[in-house]
């Protein structure tokens, strides 16, 4: 097991700089804990910690590492190790954290490409597939669509949801399956690339662990340190986030993705609603909201019918829920800046009663 099976080709290819690491060995991280990371290495599997440095240099959860990102790390004896540096992410897939207004969530760093895996039963929603779009936009990270479960539905049911799909998301490759069934997955299996890294999206009980079971041997059997033996000379045995694929590609299993809140994106909304974005240039107000307004050409696409009224109404939706994400994190800003004000308002009171 090398590095490349991981994706470092990959790594290079995006021109990040892996000569400068100063006799530091590279690692991928594979699963990150509380405190404590698994890293994968040339010499195999390790457990890390990070330098007191980086932990009181971070400002946010940014700066800390996060699966799939590449670090470079001291290796001690046994197993162990410390990561020094995080290198720099060629793309990071995050949401806004559930139940909070402001904070964002890390879902893993360097992917590629984004399984959003969608059951078409109950769970069939395009205006959640819209979310995820818009997540993965954001990210640059390029989205493809599974959608499991074709063996619950009729041939002609399914064709009424891929013209559906056709229509509002005509861009995203579909590609229609059953795991139970083995039906779809060779073209799932041959459409994977080696080397690329991707991340699996999708609510609870779509197939997220079926299908992991399906595209890798590895998920089926505990995993283990071939490489380095630990101090008290046993395999270590981890749980794992990051999952080699049989066909040659890395795979990110996020557990619990279950709400998939919009953070910063503007970007990521404008280019899942690729038509509207388009549409608004036309319209007559530069800061068209494009619900009250006259010559609205958003409107007006909508009272045509080149635009869904759902995807429309999603459009809106997703857009209020940025605003107020921002609007969140903008007024948190302002709270700590007067927090800090305080402070230094106190500390000079203090000061000044001193004489
Ligand atoms: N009919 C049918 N059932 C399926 C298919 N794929 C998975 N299932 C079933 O759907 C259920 C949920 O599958 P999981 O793989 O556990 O789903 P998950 O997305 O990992 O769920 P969470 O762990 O809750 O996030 C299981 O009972 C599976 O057997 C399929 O193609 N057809
Ligand atoms: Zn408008």
């Amino acid at each position: 097991m090398t590095l490349v099976h991981y994706g470092y080709s990959t790594l290079i290819e995006k021109s990040v700089d892996t000569t400068n690491l100063n006799g530091l060995e590279l690692g991928r991280i594979i699963a990150a804990h509380k405190d404590r990371y698994s890293v994968i290495t040339e010499g195999g599997e390790l457990t890390a910690e990070i330098t007191g440095n980086l932990r009181y240099t971070a400002t946010s959860k940014l700066d800390f590492p996060t699966v799939g990102d590449w670090v470079a790390l001291q290796v001690y004896e046994g197993d162990h190790a410390i990561i020094h540096k995080l290198l720099p992410r060629y793309a990071l897939l995050s949401r806004k954290a559930i139940g909070t207004d402001s904070n964002i969530q890390l879902i893993g760093a360097n992917i590629d490409y984004a399984l959003i895996i969608q059951a078409v039963d109950r769970d069939f929603n395009v205006n959640r597939i819209e979310r995820y779009l818009t997540l993965c936009h954001t990210s640059s990270i390029t989205p493809i669509l599974l959608l499991n479960k074709i063996d619950m539905i009729s041939g002609e049911e399914l064709d009424v949801l891929l013209d559906d799909l056709k229509s509002r998301v005509p861009e995203v490759p579909v590609f229609p399956i059953s795991i139970t069934q083995q039906l779809g997955i060779a073209e799932v299996e041959s459409m994977i690339q080696k080397e690329k890294t991707y991340a699996l999206l999708g609510s609870s009980g779509v197939g997220k662990s079926s299908l992991v079971n399906c595209l890798s041997q590895e998920a089926l059997m505990p995993t283990k340190d071939l490489g380095r033996q630990s101090n008290r000379g046993q395999h270590t045995t981890t749980y794992r986030q990051l999952i080699l694929l049989n066909k040659g590609g890395i795979l990110v299993d996020n557990p619990g993705m279950r709400e998939v809140g919009i953070a910063n994106a503007t970007d990521g909304v404008e280019r899942t609603f690729d038509t509207i974005h388009k549409l608004a240039l036309d319209c007559r107000f530069a800061d068209c909201t494009h619900t009250v307004e006259k010559d609205c050409a958003v409107l007006e696409g909508v009272a045509s019918g080149l635009i869904a009224k759902a995807s429309y109404d999603n459009y809106q939706k997703m857009n209020r829920e940025r605003m107020h994400f921002e609007a969140s994190v903008a007024e948190r800003r302002k709270q700590d800046k007067d927090f800090g004000k305080m402070i230094k308002q106190v500390k000079k009171v203090r000061k000044n009663n001193k004489y």
